[in-house]
């Protein structure tokens, strides 16, 4: 840092800590008053040195807790601002319940009363940055009513966002962010670990990790043009990279858009189709995948688990809409049909599909149905959430409402209707050509043509990788032997 930056941070935290020191003396006001009296009275009754101490222990104490956020935020925050922040939570929510209940609409009448009923407030808690309320229904109101009047509440509470769950008969647990911590974007930390199951793609908003599952779903990921799909796409695959690396997966590409997304890291990839006869082939590729571990798994086995050899097949589209809705008409048909196939067959026999799309019409993408989890991200209006996500997610997941200057926060929507708000990691040109060089996919012995060379600049390769189809040989694609069951007797 040079001189004239380190005084500039010097200055700024000076500043901040002067007018922190102020603002909270300020605000104990009361407290203030009440040393006032006391300390007058000390300093009356000839306790001068305890008269003094009393007089100046508030201004004092705040001149402490500033400096000491301004030398050591994290400490602070940890020791200190955090816990005051969250009892200040807690004692407004129950301070506030009944106002707040009444005014969101939830106010019940008693019978033969003027008095109201209230949903009763079980139980308050925090945690980091958010604060969950539950709450139990009145007789007459219906866990929906609570649901419908969480977001009233979150606006009532100054919170950031709210997710609302029920959790048992007419108990409703509503968690409150009440500090977005999802503004800051963060890059990934190198992939080292070999996952196939489920990938950390970036933070929930209560800081926590954000692990997407992928064995056993398909996912769509819908969000306007510069929403952040591409965080995503190269979440997942960069994640998988070590894994498809070992030989446990196997990444299949689509990108139509001329190739400008998958390019950048095409060496993490088996096969890549950035044409229209190539999307066709790679998909009658992967189907055939599915044909010959159905034969294989049929009546030995219903779960398929990974291993080398016989890995599980992540296909990635980007752009879907290309392929589903904007093509000529018989590849339209033709690469719905596949996909239509794959998407229904594939999910127990480890084929997963994760699709990209700008466009959430149905003429667009007509088989949303068959994904089973969902991650908007920004779009456009009520109207578009309502169509990606299903018609009560309005409020709990509002895409709509996301910051155009925040790319990769969304919602993920699984289909047992859990809501989670995340922001996933951006990975910049440059990583994504490190984890590509660290882990490119295993040479195919037997594709028709193999993926491009370490070596080389993969950016000047775009033309080559054209059309690039590798259909795995048998020996990649012919299943693994079932296992045998670990206890004899249960065979
Ligand atoms: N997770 C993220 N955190 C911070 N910034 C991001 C993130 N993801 C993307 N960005 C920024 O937003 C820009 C647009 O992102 P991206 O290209 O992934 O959007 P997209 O949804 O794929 O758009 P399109 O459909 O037009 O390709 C990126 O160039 C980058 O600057």
């Amino acid at each position: 840092m040079s001189g004239l930056a380190l005084i500039g941070s010097l200055l700024g935290r000076a500043g901040r800590a002067f007018w922190n020191s102020v603002a909270w003396t300020a605000q104990s006001w009361r407290i203030i008053l009440v040393s006032f009296v006391v300390g007058d009275v000390l300093l009356i009754t000839d306790h001068e040195a305890a008269g003094i101490a009393v007089l100046l222990l508030v201004p004092v104490w705040n001149t402490v807790r500033a400096i000491w956020e301004a030398v050591s935020p994290l400490t602070y925050e940890a020791a200190l601002g955090g816990p005051l922040r969250r009892r200040a939570w807690r004692r407004r929510v129950r301070k506030e319940w009944g106002r707040v209940a009444e005014r969101c609409g939830l106010a019940w009448p008693w019978e033969n009363d003027k008095r109201q009923r209230f949903p009763q407030l079980l139980k308050v808690r925090t945690s980091g940055n958010t604060l969950t309320l539950r709450v139990r229904a009145v007789v007459g109101q219906t866990v929906d009513d609570l649901v419908d009047a969480a977001e009233a509440i979150a606006t009532a509470f100054d919170a950031e966002s709210v997710d609302s769950r029920r959790i048992g008969p007419g108990v409703v647990e509503i968690v409150l962010t009440m500090r977005e911590l999802l503004h800051e974007p963060s890059t990934p930390p190198f992939p080292d670990e070999i996952e196939t199951e489920a990938v950390t793609l970036g933070r929930r908003s209560d800081g926590s990790p954000w692990r997407l599952e992928l064995a056993g779903r398909h996912t769509l990921v819908v969000g306007r043009s510069g929403a952040g799909k591409g965080s995503i796409f190269w979440g997942i695959a960069g994640n998988l990279s070590p894994a498809a690396s070992a030989g446990l997966v196997r990444l299949w590409g689509i990108d139509l858009k001329g190739g400008v997304e998958v390019a950048v890291g095409a060496r993490m990839f088996s096969s890549v189709a950035m044409d229209e006869r190539a999307a066709l082939e790679l998909l009658n590729s992967l189907h055939r995948v599915i044909g010959e571990r159905q034969a294989a798994m049929r009546g030995r086995t219903r779960q398929f688990e990974p291993s080398e050899g016989d890995p599980a097949h992540v296909l990635l589209i980007d752009e879907l809409a290309v392929l589903t809705g904007y093509a000529s008409r018989d590849v339209v048909n033709e690469a719905t049909t596949l996909l239509k196939r794959i998407l229904t067959q594939g999910r127990a026999l480890g084929v997963m599909v994760v699709a990209f799309v700008q466009d959430p019409r149905k003429e667009t993408v007509g088989m949303r149905e068959l994904f089973t989890q969902t991650i908007a991200l920004r779009l456009a209006s009520t109207s578009e959430t309502r169509m990606v996500l299903g018609d009560g997610y309005g409020d709990l997941a509002p895409a709509h409402r996301i910051d155009r200057t925040m790319p990769g926060v969304g919602y993920v929507v699984r289909n047992d209707g859990e809501v989670e708000r995340v922001r996933a990691d951006y990975w910049p040109d440059d990583v994504l050509r490190l984890v590509a060089g660290t882990y490119p996919a295993p040479v195919d012995p037997g594709a028709d043509e193999e993926p491009d060379e370490p070596e080389t600049d993969v950016d000047e390769q775009v033309g080559e990788l054209v059309s690039i189809v590798a259909p795995p040989p048998d020996r990649q694609r012919s299943p693994r032997a079932p296992r045998e069951p670990e206890d004899p007797e249960a065979a």
